[in-house]
């Protein structure tokens, strides 16, 4: 087959209802591959075993950070601090994103990208979605209640994605959205996506936002009634609520857009999701000490696993970074495969997956927001 072919069958997909899974799959597994290296998938000098923490627990199995620029990283913050004040946050919380350092995110998960202003895009809806996360969902010291998440969620979305007016029912809503620094936050972070996004880069952002947001309504309604889910209801939910959501702004931010029908691909979303719930594993592990602290602790997977298997902490940290790194693993068997296919923008894409990774792994490992408290 050649290259042009292994494209066509990729975007060709099933031809009516009643195609079998299996034919598409027969399909993709006819894009030729390259033979598999005798030395193994983990020897990829694009990934390596990565220590963390204090080092005690096992390494994840992760992508190297592609690219550290610390001058870039202060310019994005120094921005995103200026915009968040603008959005009506107050000095404190302007403090508290400039520490968190959504800015230096950016800068290492965005390889491909040099220009502050438009890394600023994915700095500045990351912070709006953090702030949705700490101040609606998560956490109880600053007011989150999870009974009251499911309707600041419904105006999160008309913030993001306005809805046309209806008269005098919408004097209300438009004083609401201007009023609330997480929804004004939001609506400027979408508008400015908007100014560089296409039409349809916009919308996929929205809705994996959308579909985000019903992950944590249903980590409210657990939160509400005491009782948690086992392990894996909860890694279903936050497979939807995972870094996937901030890896929809890769090709906006590298200056192309992979068209939709090769986005949504089942191939190619398989490896974005892949990506980004390693991604979000990372952050689990990071968060155990800062969740444990809450009086209602946010959902995780290392205290669920714990739950689940009566097993200490170390005990679950150490299963989550075996599917972490087991998840790394098919997403890399994954973007292998798919290396065969001809088009430049689903390569930079995939790289771009892979990047984000790398770049995510060293925010958390030292960002001061997952420090655990020096005991006194
Ligand atoms: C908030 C955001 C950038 C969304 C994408 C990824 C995601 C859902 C999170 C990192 C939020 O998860 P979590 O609430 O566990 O994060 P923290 O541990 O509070 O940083």
């Amino acid at each position: 087959m050649t290259e042009q072919g292994a494209l066509a069958t990729l975007l060709a997909g099933p031809s009516g209802l009643g195609t079998s899974a299996a034919r598409l799959a027969a399909r993709l597994t006819a894009v030729p591959q390259e033979a598999p290296s005798p030395e193994g998938p983990g020897l990829d000098p694009a990934y390596a075993y990565r220590p963390w923490g204090d080092g005690s627990a096992p390494p994840l199995y992760c992508p190297v950070t592609e690219r550290i620029n610390d001058p870039l990283a202060v310019e994005v913050d120094r921005r995103l601090v200026l915009w968040a004040g603008e959005c009506g946050f107050d000095e404190e919380e302007c403090e508290q994103i400039g520490k968190a350092g959504f800015g230096r995110l950016v800068m290492l998960a965005h390889p491909d990208c040099e220009d502050p202003e438009r890394l600023l895009i994915s700095a500045k809806l990351n912070a709006a979605w953090w702030a949705a996360d700490d101040l609606y969902a998560d956490d109880t010291s600053l007011g989150a209640v999870p009974a009251e998440l499911p309707p600041k969620l419904a105006l999160a979305m008309a913030a993001m994605d306005p809805v046309p007016s209806l008269g005098e029912f919408s004097r209300d809503l438009d004083e609401t959205l201007r009023n609330d620094r997480v929804l004004v936050a939001l609506r400027s972070a979408t508008d400015f996506l908007r100014r560089s996004g296409t039409a349809a880069q916009v919308q996929r952002v929205c809705y994996s936002t959308f579909a985000m947001f019903v992950s944590w309504t249903a980590y409210a309604a657990w939160r509400h009634s005491g009782k948690y889910p086992p392990a894996w209801e909860y890694l279903a939910a936050r497979q939807h609520d995972s870094f996937y959501t901030s890896m929809t702004l890769i090709d906006v931010l590298g200056g192309y857009e992979l068209t939709s029908n090769v986005y949504y691909d089942p191939r190619v979303r398989e490896a974005a999701i892949q990506a980004g719930t390693a991604a979000v594993l990372v952050n689990d592990v990071h968060s155990v000490t800062k969740d444990l602290e809450d009086e209602s602790p946010p959902c995780n997977a290392v205290l669920l696993i714990a739950d689940d298997r009566k097993c200490t902490i170390e005990e679950a940290t150490a299963i989550t970074v075996e599917l972490h790194n087991d998840v790394v693993r098919d997403f890399q068997a994954a973007h292998e495969k798919l290396s065969a296919v001809p088009s430049v923008e689903l390569q930079r894409f995939l790289r771009g997956l892979r990047g984000w990774m790398g770049g995510g792994f060293e925010w958390h490992s030292t960002s001061p927001r997952y420090r655990t408290k020096p005991s006194v």
